[in-house]
C-alpha cells in the first residue's frame, strides 16, 4: 500500500504539539485559583508556567504579542525571548489566560493559548488595543466586508450557509460599545450569542462543524485577533479587522507611529504565512474544551491544536500527574 506521504520529506516538528504543553501548564496553574476571585493571582499563574514551558522548547522565538499593557496585568512581554534559541525563528502570540475574569469568577469560556509563525509574520499591532473584527468559517470566507453593513455581513453569510438569516448565530461580546451593532444584528433578524470574555474562542465557534456560531462581530483585543487569525487559517475560515481607539489620545499615539485606522486587515495581514501553528488549553469549561479537572494526584486537561499548513486538527486530552509534574518542572501545581 502507497504510504500516506510517499516518498516526500516529512513535515518540519509541529511546534504547535511543544505549545500545547506551554498552554497546558498556564491552565493548570490558573485553574487551581478559579473563583477565588483574583484576576492578578491566576493571570500570574499562567503567565510563569507558560514561560517556564516555552523557554524549555527548541526555537528561537520572539513575543510579538504579549498582551499590551491595557490593564497591567501579568505578562509575557513584547520582544522577550521564548525558546533555547536553537532551530526555528518564530514570531510568538501568547494569551496565557484569555478569559482571566472567567477564571477568577468560575464563568465558563476561559481559555490558554500560544500561536506561533514565521520571524516577521504578525501583525504588530503596537500601542492600539482593540479592534474590530468580523470572523467567519469556511463556507463564508469569500463574502464578507467589513465595510459593508452589518445586514449585509449576515444576508450574505447566510446565503453562503444555506441558511435563513434568522438562523444565523453572531458572537458577540457583551459590552457598551456595541449597543448600535447588537441593535442592527437584531434587526436583521439574527440571533446572538452575548459572551462576557473571551472572544478567541468566541471566534473559533465559527469553524466549529457541530454547535458553533457563523459569525463573530465587534470590537475586541488586538492580541487576540493576532492569535485568533491564526487559529482561523488553521479552521480554512476568514476574518478581516479594523483598528479601533478607545480615545483621541490613543489615536493620535498610535497615528504617530503610522497605525491606520482606515485600513481594513485582512487574516494575511493579521500573519502573513500559511505556516502557522497555535494551541489552546481549557480553563474553565467552554464550547469548544472542557475545564482542567483536579482528581488527587491526576490532573485532566483537553486541548485544541492545529497547524495552518498541514491542515491538522488535534484535539488532545491529557492526564497528568500532578507530584511528579512537581518535580520535573519546578512549577507549584498544588499551590
Ligand atoms: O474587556 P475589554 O476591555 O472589552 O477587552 C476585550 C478583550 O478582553 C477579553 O474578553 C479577555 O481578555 P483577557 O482575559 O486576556 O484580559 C478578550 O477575549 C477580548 O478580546
Ligand atoms: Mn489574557
Ligand atoms: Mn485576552
Amino acid at each position: 500500500m502507497k504510504s500516506l506521504f510517499g516518498n516526500a520529506r516529512l513535515p518540519d516538528r509541529n511546534l504547535a504539539l511543544e505549545f500545547c504543553r506551554g498552554t497546558e501548564a498556564a491552565a493548570m496553574s490558573a485553574g487551581r485559583l478559579m473563583g477565588r476571585g483574583d484576576k492578578n493571582a491566576a493571570d500570574g499563574a499562567a503567565v510563569n508556567a507558560m514561560r517556564y514551558m516555552l523557554n524549555t522548547v527548541d526555537m528561537d522565538g520572539i513575543v510579538v504579542i504579549g498582551e499590551g499593557e491595557k490593564d497591567e496585568a501579568p505578562m509575557l512581554f513584547n520582544g522577550e525571548h521564548l525558546g533555547t534559541g536553537k532551530n526555528a525563528e518564530v514570531d510568538i502570540a501568547v494569551d496565557p489566560i484569555d478569559g482571566t475574569r472567567l477564571t477568577a469568577l468560575g464563568i465558563s469560556g476561559a481559555i490558554s493559548v500560544v500561536a506561533g509563525a514565521p520571524r516577521g509574520t504578525m501583525f504588530n499591532p503596537e500601542t492600539v488595543f482593540y479592534m474590530n473584527k468580523l470572523v467567519v468559517g469556511p463556507e463564508a470566507k469569500d463574502v464578507i466586508d467589513i465595510e459593508a453593513p452589518v445586514a449585509e455581513n449576515i444576508r450574505r453569510v447566510a446565503e453562503a450557509r444555506k441558511k435563513a438569516m434568522g438562523d444565523i448565530t453572531v458572537v458577540v461580546l457583551d459590552r457598551p460599545r456595541h449597543e448600535k451593532l447588537i441593535g442592527e444584528i437584531r434587526a436583521a433578524g439574527a440571533r446572538i450569542k452575548l459572551i462576557t470574555d473571551g472572544d478567541i474562542a468566541g471566534a473559533l465557534l465559527t469553524c466549529k462543524l457541530e454547535r458553533g456560531a457563523d459569525m463573530l462581530m465587534g470590537i475586541g483585543g488586538t492580541p487576540e485577533a493576532v492569535i485568533t487569525a491564526c487559529a482561523i487559517k488553521a479552521m480554512g475560515g476568514n476574518m478581516q479587522g479594523k483598528l479601533w481607539a478607545r480615545n483621541d489620545e490613543e489615536r493620535q499615539k498610535a497615528l504617530a507611529v503610522g497605525m491606520d485606522f482606515d485600513k481594513v486587515l485582512t487574516i494575511d495581514d493579521l500573519v502573513c504565512s500559511d505556516d502557522v501553528f497555535f494551541a489552546a488549553t481549557g480553563i474553565t469549561d467552554g464550547d469548544f474544551l472542557k475545564g482542567v479537572r483536579y482528581e488527587g494526584e491526576r490532573i485532566y486537561t483537553s486541548s485544541l491544536v492545529m497547524r495552518a499548513k498541514s491542515g491538522t486538527v488535534r484535539y488532545i486530552d491529557a492526564v497528568h500527574s500532578l507530584y511528579k509534574l512537581d518535580k520535573i518542572a519546578g512549577i507549584d501545581y498544588k499551590a
